[in-house]
This record gives structure tokens, sequence and C-alpha cells, in this order.
């Protein structure tokens, strides 16, 4: 029998993960309830993606085999208080919070439930995201892999222990934030340069997106890629020269490393 999907709190990401899953074909609209906060944002949830709706977490629980809590940190243990009246030991309690530990999961949910904390991001709407899956230890493997299963439907996704989730949020949760400003820059540059924006727009992001499957897919060290572009007393040399000289690597590292540290201080609640 196909699986059901329950999402409670569904904005820029759960609609993202909603999105990339009907997309995937993996499983039916049809199979897929969805509680928001508000009742117009369900409606138009219903009307644009063919889901049904539901009228309050526990009717968006109480028939779902994987729930996907998409509420913000501070409001994912009062969902799960709201719902632990209807779950079934088999239910799959999913939470995509930054800072929320399978702990305090565990601590609001009925004891033995199955539980994961899972950080996508938003790329899952173009078939592009990037995942990490962590189980609790009551899955089994074949809920484990019944969950990467899913969040691979629309992208990658991995297992990784509990003790990396902050540098999943840094390099690739929160990440397509810093992409985004680093092609909108290159994109005023080329306007600067004469382009239409539309243009400067496309022609960045095709940039980026090429060197991004560059890099995935020729299994050549990022910097070897680099020194193919750079040719002798050429023009891109001269750019790598002043992003040297401005620290583009440090700005991104330190950033990242605030990005981590802030996951680590939410984490501590
Ligand atoms: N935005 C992103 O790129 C990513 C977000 N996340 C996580 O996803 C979660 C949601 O983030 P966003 O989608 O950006 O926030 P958002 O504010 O866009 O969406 C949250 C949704 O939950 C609804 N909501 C709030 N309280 C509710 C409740 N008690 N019951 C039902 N619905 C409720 C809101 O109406 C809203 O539609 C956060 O916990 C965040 O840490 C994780 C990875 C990436
Ligand atoms: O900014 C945030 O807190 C969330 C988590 C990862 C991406 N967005």
């Amino acid at each position: 029998m196909e699986q059901t999907i329950g999402f409670i709190g569904c904005g820029n990401m759960g609609k993202a993960i909603l999105g990339g899953l009907i997309a995937s074909g993996l499983v039916p609209a049809q199979h897929i309830r969805v509680y928001n906060r508000s009742a117009d944002s369900v409606a138009a949830i219903v009307r644009e993606y063919g889901v049904r709706g539901a009228a309050d977490a526990s009717e968006a629980a109480r028939d779902s085999d994987v729930i996907i809590i998409g509420v913000k940190p501070a409001g994912v243990t009062g969902v799960l208080k709201q719902i632990s009246g209807v779950l079934r030991p088999e239910t799959i309690v999913i939470s995509i919070a930054a800072g929320v530990t399978l702990e305090t999961l565990q601590g609001a949910l009925p004891e033995r439930q199955k539980a994961v904390r899972v950080m996508p991001n938003t790329p899952a709407l173009v078939n592009a995201g990037m995942s990490s899956i962590t189980p609790n230890e009551y899955l089994t493997q074949d809920d484990t892999e019944n969950v990467v299963r899913l969040f691979s439907s629309f992208g990658k996704a991995e297992v990784v222990p509990e003790s990396l989730i902050h540098a999943v949020v840094g390099v690739s949760g929160s990440a397509p934030a810093y992409v985004f400003m680093f092609i909108e820059a290159m994109a005023d540059a080329a306007v600067l340069g004469g382009m239409p924006r539309a243009q400067a727009y496309e022609f960045a992001a095709q940039a980026v997106l090429g060197s991004a499957k560059m890099v995935l897919e020729s299994g050549k060290h990022p910097g070897a890629l680099k020194d193919m572009v750079c040719s002798p007393g050429g023009t891109t040399i001269e750019a790598v020269k002043v992003l040297e000289e401005q620290g583009l690597r440090a700005a991104v590292i330190n950033a990242i490393q605030h990005c981590m540290q802030k996951s680590e201080v939410m984490s501590r609640g």
C-alpha cells in the first residue's frame, strides 16, 4: 500500500519539499495531507498542489505514515505535543527544524516513537535538493531507507550522524542564500559591463550551475578546475587575484563558521 504523508507547517521549506515530492511522482498528491496555521494558506496549497487539507495538526497526523514538521524551531515541541495522542508506534515523525535535537524531539513524543532529524534545502523545489537524514534508534533499516528514498526523490539525501548537523546547516541548509548573493553580485557586475539585467542573471546562474556540475561530475579537485580557467597572463587570473586580496575564501569560511555556531547555540535551547 502506498504511504501517506502529513505536513504540519508548510511555508518556504515545507512547500519546497511538497512541490519536489509531488513533481517526483513518488507520492500521489491525494496521499498528502497538509495543515498550516492559517486556513487560507491551507486552501491555497490544496488548490495549487491538489493535496488534501487538514483543519488541525492532529487531523494531518492521524492517518499519516510519515509526518513532516515544517514549523519554525520554537514551534516544534508544541506541535509534537498536539499530535502525540494520534501517533501509532510505526509512524515516522520528521523534523526539519534547525537547532532542534533528536533528544528534544524524543522528549516531546511518546516513548520509543520513530523520529528523524532532516536538514533539507530549498533547491528541493527544482529537483536539486541536498538533505541530511539522522534517524533515532527506533527506525528500522527499512524505515531509514524509506526516508532517504523520499528525500532523494527531489535531489540527494544522505544519512549523517547528528554530530555533523551544524556542518550540514552551514554547507547546504543555509547555503542557497550565500550562493544567491554571489549570483546577484556577479549579475550586478555584468550590468556594470552593460548587460541587460535579466540576461545578467541568466549568464551568472548558468555559470554557477555549470561549475557546480563540473565539481560533482568530473571528480576533479575544485582547484584543478579553477586552474583550467586561468590562462597565463589572461583575464581570469586578474579576477582571482582580487578575490584573494579581498578575502573571498576567508569571508566564506568565517560566514559558515558563524552559521554553524548559531546552529549549535540554537541546539542548546
Ligand atoms: N527556509 C529554509 O531554507 C530552511 C528551513 N529549515 C527549517 O524549516 C522550518 C520552517 O522554515 P521556513 O519554511 O523558512 O519558515 P516559514 O515561516 O516560511 O514556514 C513556517 C510555516 O509554518 C506555519 N506554522 C507556524 N506555526 C504553526 C503551527 N503551530 N501549526 C501549523 N503551522 C504552523 C506558518 O504559518 C508557516 O507557513 C524551520 O524550522 C527551519 O529551521 C530547514 C532547512 C532550510
Ligand atoms: O535560517 C535558518 O535558520 C534556516 C535553517 C537552514 C536554512 N534556513
